[in-house]
């Protein structure tokens, strides 16, 4: 059996329209953290949903020897957990409703003395790891839009999928937060095992927290690798139309500076 995720030749579209055609990502250890970035457009929700299963594709998905494709959704929905852009919807119920809710979902035959306090035992790890006991015991529809993201990624996190899918769960966060909240996704695979792919807008939280990016444009990849290894002024260009360069800061940490747009530049117009 092959650990880690392989994925090959997925294609995907919509009625007809490719969005994304024969995307491969060649095995990707447990432990990793994968950042999927690319411009607007590029088909970064498209590919967390096809390896989802919420959206049909053409190819094979393998995660730890199985191929997810042949799996029916339930079975697949197991093994990945997907947090899409959309925040949780305002309900009633207290966040830690929500999350007990979550955990029951992936930990079934509740009811059972061990199971319950398996629940329990996540449920309190995760609160604590993310820093979120402050809204354990307050209603959903009484949170801030970041409170709700922190929520909704805390519901994906409880179930303990083997690859989670978590598409720009720092748009709604604070400084403070989007760190600690993509380093607490770190410590947790790093932990625990497991792979994370993450869609990300901002390139200074994945040069500074993501083991390998995969840059999608174009209907397909446009470079993957080690993120320090394949930010050169040339992907900048191709990939966004920008003129930019990746630099060191005093403190030594890598930073995406962009000098200008490049308005007659061949980058794909919003497709
Ligand atoms: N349900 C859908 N039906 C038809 N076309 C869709 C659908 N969802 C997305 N698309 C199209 O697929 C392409 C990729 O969209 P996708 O949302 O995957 O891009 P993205 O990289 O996540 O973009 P963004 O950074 O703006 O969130 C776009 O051209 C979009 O218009």
């Amino acid at each position: 059996m092959t650990a880690g995720l392989i994925v090959e030749h997925l294609s995907v579209g919509y009625r007809g329209r490719t969005v994304l055609q024969s995307v491969d990502l060649p095995a990707v250890p447990s432990g990793s953290l994968v950042a999927v970035v690319g411009p607007n457009g590029a088909g970064k929700s498209t590919l967390l949903r096809a390896l989802a299963g919420l959206v049909a594709a053409q190819g094979q998905v393998w995660l730890d020897g199985t191929d997810l494709q042949q799996l029916r959704l339930p079975e697949r929905l197991q093994r990945v957990g997907y947090l899409p852009q959309a925040l949780p919807q305002p309900t009633s119920l207290l966040a830690y409703e929500a999350l007990l809710c979550a955990a029951r979902a992936a930990l079934p035959g509740s009811g059972r003395r061990q199971i319950e306090t398996r629940i329990e035992t996540r449920i309190e790890t995760l609160v604590e790891r993310l820093g979120l006991g402050a809204l354990a015991l307050r209603r959903i529809d009484e949170l801030s839009g970041g409170q709700r993201q922190l929520l909704g990624l805390a519901q994906v996190l409880v179930r303990e999928p083997a690859l989670l899918l978590l598409d720009e769960p720092t748009s709604a966060l604070d400084l403070r937060w989007q760190l600690r909240v993509l380093q607490g996704v770190r410590d947790l695979l790093s932990s625990r095992g497991g792979i994370c792919l993450v869609a990300l807008h901002d390139l200074n939280l994945a040069l500074r927290l993501c083991d390998r990016m995969l840059v999608l444009g174009h209907g397909g990849v446009l470079a993957q690798g080690p993120p320090a290894d394949i930010f050169t002024p040339a992907l900048l260009r191709r990939a966004y139309g920008v003129q930019g360069r990746v630099e060191r800061c005093s403190q030594g940490q890598q930073m995406v500076v962009v000098d200008h747009t490049l308005d007659d530049f061949d980058v794909a117009d919003l497709r």
